[in-house]
């Protein structure tokens, strides 16, 4: 069994799907209501901060979603109490006895989730010590951890590599430190947020990531008693103080998942009302999608996005940090693009190797070509190198079915919703990854009307 197929088998069975493939009858336009609840990039990343509180947190409109099965396990084995009602979302973590793990318990966990990356900090101050797995998450580029551990030494860590993970001391405690990233890195800033926040003295951050699930994440801090301040020019000043209470916290809604649906409505001809959606965190998208040729209607309690009729148009994005257009948003929004009259160009500047998944939109009749160069105005770190980080898609083409094989999250669900919009039948394997990052895909799918049988 490949490790992808181990991944894919673990979430899957992590959320009762009964099958790893699913085959498609496409055509139907998907329409009805569906719900969004907490963001994966920030729920997990609360769970953990808990670790940091010496009283007990809540967690509100938790997703039943893989990745948070996977911290939640961690969290565990470190003697966090857990409570979850996937009913309402309610997630009670009590971090009264935290404890060392053993190391082979914590490996059972390797390639899982790039989370526990972000254990560092609040394991070192809680233990003194800290040993993280090798990490998982999406294959769309190296990933490396380097600006992570810079950051950790920074403060004071020890750090070694092992054959397989990492392990820290802090012998001498954690101090706060001046750092500069050399990429507004998300996973890094949360790395800096996490340890700052209780360790001696001030923390100057420079070039921070303030995605909104960041800027989250600091609100949940600063209810535990944290001092975070967020300047305009990408600068987060931090005061450590000795000791952070536990939180009590509605997480901000997944606005990933909900472009995915938004783009889902697109390419299907359909009418999607993603309930728990908000505008703000979507002014990027929402631009972006109008100028396809999507249409949507903003209410109080969630964004209603459909296809409004006419032609498609085509649209160049270059996905970036936020403010810019989000790389998870990138690969369903290219097979929307497939049924564009003209030709649109997608340059990712955020992963090296984001469009893997687009072979299977060829096998299925798409028409889009990768290239090394950078394909749009702005400086990106993979110009000059051998990746093909640029696609220029040429649409309309018609899509039919195909035998296609899930090659990460974000890949899965473009290929879902290709399938669904393919004349004929598809069937989609390895699917176990999407529940990685979507709560019960199956059964939205279900209610928006898709044609499909799920297999053993
Ligand atoms: C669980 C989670 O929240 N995942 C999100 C998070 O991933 P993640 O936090 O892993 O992404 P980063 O923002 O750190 O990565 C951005 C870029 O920085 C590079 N880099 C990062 C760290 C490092 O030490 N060295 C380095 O070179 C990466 O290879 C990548 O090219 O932000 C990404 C960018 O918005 C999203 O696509 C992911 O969905
Ligand atoms: C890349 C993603 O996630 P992760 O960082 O967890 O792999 C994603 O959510 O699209």
């Amino acid at each position: 069994m490949s490790t992808l197929t181990q991944d894919a088998a673990r979430a899957g069975a992590s959320v009762g799907l009964d099958g790893d493939r699913i085959t498609f009858r496409g055509g139907r336009p998907l329409k009805g209501r569906i719900e969004v609840r907490g963001a994966k990039n920030l729920v997990t990343k609360a769970m953990v901060a808990a670790l940091l509180g010496e009283e007990p947190s809540l967690l509100r409109q938790v997703p039943d979603i893989s990745d948070v099965r996977v911290v939640s396990g961690l969290l565990e084995l470190h003697g966090v109490k857990i409570e979850r009602d996937t009913e309402t979302g309610d997630l009670h973590l009590d971090p009264s006895n935290v404890e060392r793990a053993h190391m082979a318990e914590i490996n059972a966990h390797a390639g899982s989730s790039r989370i526990p990356i972000l254990f560092c900090g609040p394991l070192l101050h809680r233990l003194g010590e800290a040993f993280i797995p090798d990490l998982g998450g999406c294959r769309i580029g190296d990933r490396p951890i380097d600006f992570h551990l810079e950051v950790l030494r920074n403060f004071g860590a020890d750090i070694q590599k092992l054959s397989e993970g990492i392990r820290m001391h802090a012998p001498n405690g954690l101090t706060g430190a001046k750092v500069e990233l050399p990429y507004p890195s998300v996973g890094a800033t949360e790395q800096v947020l996490l340890t700052a926040v209780r360790a001696k003295g001030r923390t100057e951050l420079r070039n921070a990531a303030i995605e909104p699930e960041i800027m989250d994440l600091i609100n949940i801090l600063q209810k535990m008693g944290a001092i975070i301040s967020v300047d305009a020019d990408r600068v987060i000043r931090i005061e450590g103080v000795d000791r952070l209470t536990g939180y009590s916290h509605r997480a901000l809604f997944d606005r990933n998942e909900a472009a995915s649906w938004a783009s889902a409505a697109l390419v299907t001809k359909g009418d999607i009302f993603v309930g728990g959606a908000r505008q703000g965190e979507m002014l990027t998208f929402l631009n972006v999608f109008r100028k396809a040729g999507g249409a949507f209607e903003i209410e109080d309690d969630g964004i209603r996005f459909f296809h409004p009729g006419g032609e498609l148009k085509p649209v160049v994005i270059e996905t970036d940090v936020h403010p810019g257009f989000m790389t998870d948003w990138q690969q369903p929004l290219v097979v929307a693009l497939t049924q564009a009259h003209g030709t649109s160009i997608v340059h990712e500047t955020v992963y090296e190797q984001r469009f893997g998944f687009t072979d299977a939109l060829v096998e299925m009749g798409a028409d889009i070509e990768l290239h090394r160069e950078c394909l749009g105005g702005q400086y990106c770190r993979f110009g000059q190198q051998n990746f093909l980080h640029s696609a220029i898609i040429s649409g309309p083409t018609k899509l039919h079915g195909a035998n296609i094989e899930v090659p990460d999250l974000r890949g899965g669900f473009s290929h879902l919703i290709a399938a669904l919009a393919a004349e004929g039948t598809s069937t989609v394997s390895n699917v176990g990854i999407i529940s990685r990052g979507y709560e019960n895909f199956i059964q939205k799918l279900e209610q928006l009307g898709a044609d499909f049988t799920v297999e053993g």
